[in-house]
């Protein structure tokens, strides 16, 4: 791996404290990391680097996956940090944030290989990105990179603005658009899945899939994200980016070769061929919820309008469910149904592939009842796969489903920012979203949104501990399918 300097906009907040700095370390434990590597982290706070150090350990002792008194070598991780208090609004700083990383390099002998991470608000993404490209920093031999963080953009246009900014100064294959769900490894292994299995591959089509289900389930309510989560809703926090990309990583074919340009221009092709939604059919295929009280895993909670910080009139959803269709060879005919929503009954992700069923009504007609072969991805809380078949129990002569299952459990598994900021530092961008799967992601949830904010829809409330509201069950009724719960 290329050495470099790592440039951390963001070093004192909270996902670098429970996300960037434990991955990183995780890295470095298994060799991952360059063998030169300078780490610059940025904030407003006049801090030390042994103060920045000193942060950092404790956020290894409290978030890292392996604790640092496990090895002894966290002096040796520490010493590549260095700290530069910087305000991002002002360009005098950026100045000295050059001096400082050229200072580093030429003491360490990097060349000029610079990774940039936004872990900011988005309203400074603006003014770092000018700052970057005219104090120098982006110029100089060797290569440049940008990572940035969820949410891009609010709805369609202001993700075509912010795009816009950062193609000011940077080229698309050098942005890189964290997705976390992209980073978890059973999403990962949907894309080799098919490649290794071609029992698997041969099967994935409308001429074997009934429908696909595709669930993210959490049972934390709005936490203290109020400010934040009344603006955005399940809709942009979850659907239009994770669960649109869970969908196109299922539904893509894989290409002949496997890089970051082949699968990006599949999973576009996927978002070309989704059907769009106009405004007047959301009612139809779209379902709205928001939760009230109820119990979660025994435990009582309160409903969404009486959380703190949301006020009795919101009319944010909470949930959301909706039936989408992939007007392609492979996938005409099949629905897809995605729902997301707080405070269920269990934290779960997962994929549900069902198959045709055509002994269905063979056996009907015998009274006897089949379940369909299922193939369930598991993505979280472990990652896991099992395959339902059925075969004839010889003590009843009835026919009954039988689970094939592989399950592993999360503990020693790298983290999906240990995965991805992996990928970045070595300059792949496979499991980053590129802009257009954002764009066409934005342009079809873009009439959901207008139909949200103009109430056209019903917003459904669902009982806290429930799996959403009964018309989220419906929408599956309608044709002749169910949700397949644990
Ligand atoms: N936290 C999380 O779990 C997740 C966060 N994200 C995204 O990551 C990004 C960062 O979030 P998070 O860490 O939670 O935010 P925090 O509010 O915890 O941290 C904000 C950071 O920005 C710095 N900052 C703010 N204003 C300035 C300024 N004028 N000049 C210099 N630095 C400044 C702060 O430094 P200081 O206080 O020292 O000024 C701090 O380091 C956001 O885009 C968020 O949406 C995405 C997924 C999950
Ligand atoms: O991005 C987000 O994801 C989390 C859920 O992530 P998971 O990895 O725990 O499934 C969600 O709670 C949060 O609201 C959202 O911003």
């Amino acid at each position: 791996m290329d050495p470099m300097t790592f440039v951390l906009f963001g070093a004192t907040g909270d996902l670098a404290k429970r996300k960037i700095f434990p991955s990183l370390y995780n890295l470095f434990l298994d060799g991952k990391l360059p063998s030169s590597f300078s780490v610059i982290g940025l904030g407003r706070r006049e801090w030390s680097d042994y103060t920045f150090q000193t942060h950092i350990e404790q956020s290894l002792k409290t978030f890292s996956r392996r604790l640092p008194n496990e090895t002894f070598r966290m002096e040796e991780f520490l010493r590549v940090f260095r700290y530069c208090s910087l305000d991002i609004t002002e360009y005098e700083g950026y100045q000295k944030l050059l001096e400082t990383i050229q200072r580093r390099e030429k003491q360490l002998g990097i060349p000029e290989n610079r990774m940039f991470y936004l872990s900011v608000a988005p309203e400074f993404v603006d003014v770092i990105i000018s700052n970057i490209k005219e104090s120098g920093l982006k110029s100089g031999s060797g290569w440049k990179r940008l990572i940035i963080e969820k949410p891009f953009g609010h709805d369609l246009k202001s993700a075509q603005d912010l795009n816009e900014k950062l193609n000011r100064a940077f080229a698309e294959e050098e942005i890189y658009r964290i997705d976390h769900y992209l980073g978890k490894p059973m999403v990962q292994n949907l894309e080799v899945l098919g490649l290794v299995n071609p029992m698997i591959q041969a099967f994935w089509n409308n001429q074997y899939i009934a429908n696909v289900q595709i669930t993210a389930s959490e049972t934390v309510g709005v936490e203290e994200r109020a400010d934040y989560y009344d603006q955005v809703g399940a809709i942009r926090d979850m659907f239009q980016n994770h669960l649109l990309q869970l969908l196109m990583m299922t539904a893509m074919q894989l290409p002949e070769q496997i890089n970051a340009k082949e699968i990006g221009n599949e999973k576009r092709r996927i978002m070309e061929f989704l059907r769009p939604l106009r405004k007047e059919n959301v009612v139809t295929n779209v379902i709205r919820g928001q939760y009230i009280s109820g119990k979660v895993q025994g435990k009582p909670v309160v409903g969404y309008t009486q959380e703190p910080g949301i006020k009795d009139s919101s009319m944010n959803d909470t949930f959301i469910a909706a039936r989408l269709w992939i007007d392609d060879p492979f996938w005409n005919g099949v629905p897809f149904y995605i729902r997301t929503g707080k405070r269920m009954k269990e934290k779960l992700t997962r994929i549900v592939i069902e198959f045709k069923n055509p002994l269905k009504d063979l056996y009907t007609s015998q009274n006897k009842v089949t379940s369909p072969n299922l193939l369930v991805i598991q993505i979280n809380p472990n990652e896991g796969i099992s395959l339902q078949l059925n075969i004839k129990n010889p003590l009843t002569n009835q026919i009954e489903p039988v689970n094939i299952d592989f399950s592993a459990s999360s503990k020693h598994v790298p983290e999906a920012y240990e995965l991805l900021l992996f990928d970045a530092l070595r300059g792949d961008s496979t499991f980053f979203a590129h802009w257009k799967e954002v764009e066409l992601s934005w342009e079809w949830v873009q009439p959901i949104l207008q139909a949200f904010e103009e109430n056209i829809t019903p917003l459904y409330a669902y009982h806290s501990g429930s799996m959403g509201p009964d018309a989220s069950d419906q929408l599956l009724q309608e044709d002749g399918f169910k949700w397949w719960e644990s």
